[in-house]
């Protein structure tokens, strides 16, 4: 039975890189990539195809950041498919995105230089605003409008032959001391980012407890630094051209500077193959690539996720 896939933000960067990479593995699925709007799914379902041209691929469109897209892309998806066996949540936005160099200076003076190179913590903030729907965008983008959409199509994903899977794409950036219960969207803070991605941490821990007994499981990966449009947003190009020497040295102590889209869709692809029951709900799936540019995937247990179960907010 041919097993159908769903790729979110699959127009650019890891999910561009995450449908080659799954077609490579197997090529006999049904690959349906969301993206945007329609000029941009034709113009990614042809970069698919010219690679894999026996490829089955289908289109949709949807805004994750728009409510209505969002219940509306269900809706056909519903239509369409009797069942998803994956969905991809990886679409994501750092909007107006600043990184405090004398942070990193100062790190480098006391000793905390590569964790800040490795999760931006201290170093990056972000300037969030309200979107149309009247949510935080980076929470809305991020993380609420794929909750929606799993909630919409939980009939294509629960109680199928097979486990169904969610796979999202989450950051070395989440951390929980961004991340508060009383503001979840974040509309007070400067890590919007951050906070999002924390809470899709939690979100995936939470969802496994609802769904697996319904044969639906749940995992977050965490792409590693990749050098896509978000990446380029945050530096002038050129800057960026001159640190890619410095990064590829910095590898060498930093195995999540996986730098290209197909690096850091390791972890995802590496989830494709994996039967689901044998994963840990409360372990992030990092991709990592050595020095010598060897990818592989290493898990880590994601912070505070083991107490915010035991509390029973799920
Ligand atoms: N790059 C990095 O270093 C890291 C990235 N990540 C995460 O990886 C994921 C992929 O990012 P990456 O490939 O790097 O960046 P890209 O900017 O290349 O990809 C982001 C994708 O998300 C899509 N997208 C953005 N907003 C929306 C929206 N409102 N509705 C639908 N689709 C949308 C984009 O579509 P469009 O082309 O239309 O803009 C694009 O396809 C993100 O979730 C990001 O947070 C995590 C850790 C590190
Ligand atoms: C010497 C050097 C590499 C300088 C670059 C400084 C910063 C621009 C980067 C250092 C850590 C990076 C980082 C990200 C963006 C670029 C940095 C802040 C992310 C926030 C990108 C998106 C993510 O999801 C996590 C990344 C963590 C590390």
């Amino acid at each position: 039975m041919e097993r159908v896939v769903l790729v979110t933000g699959a127009s650019s960067g890891v999910g561009l890189a995450l449908c080659r990479r799954l077609l490579e593995e197997d090529g006999r699925i049904h690959l349906c990539i969301a993206c945007r709007n329609v000029q941009k799914s034709e113009a990614t379902r042809d970069l698919i195809l010219a690679t894999h041209p026996a490829a089955r691929v289908s289109t949709v469109e949807v805004d994750l950041g728009n409510l209505v897209s969002v219940l509306r892309v269900a809706r056909e998806l519903r239509c369409r498919f009797q069942r998803l066996d994956f969905v991809y949540l990886n679409a994501g936005i750092m909007p107006n995105p600043h990184v405090n160099f004398k942070a990193l200076w100062h790190g480098l003076l006391t000793g905390k230089v590569l964790h800040m190179l490795t999760t931006a913590e201290g170093i990056m903030t972000q300037t969030d605003r309200l979107n149309g729907d009247g949510l935080q965008e980076v929470f809305a983008t991020n993380l609420f409008g794929h909750f929606i959409l799993v909630r919409q199509l939980e009939c294509l994903l629960c109680g199928n032959e097979k486990p169904s899977r969610l796979i999202w794409t989450s950051s070395s950036n989440a951390r929980e001391s961004a991340f508060s219960l009383s503001d979840y969207q974040h509309a007070k803070g400067q890590e919007s980012y951050s906070s999002s991605k924390y809470a899709t941490d939690l979100t995936s821990v939470v969802l496994n407890r609802k769904f697996n007994k319904q044969g639906l499981y749940s995992s977050v990966v965490c792409p590693g630094l990749v050098m896509s449009n978000m990446t380029y947003r945050i530096l002038p190009v050129f800057l960026w051209k001159l640190l890619m020497p410095i990064m590829w040295l910095i590898r060498f102590f930093a195995k999540t500077y996986t730098l290209t889209p197909y690096n850091g869709a390791e972890a995802h692809v590496w989830l494709f193959k994996q039967k689901p029951e044998h994963l840990d709900a409360l372990v992030k799936y990092h991709s990592c690539t050595s020095g010598l540019g060897k990818s592989y995937v290493e898990p880590r247990k994601v912070n505070g996720a083991a107490a915010f179960c035991c509390r029973g907010l799920g």
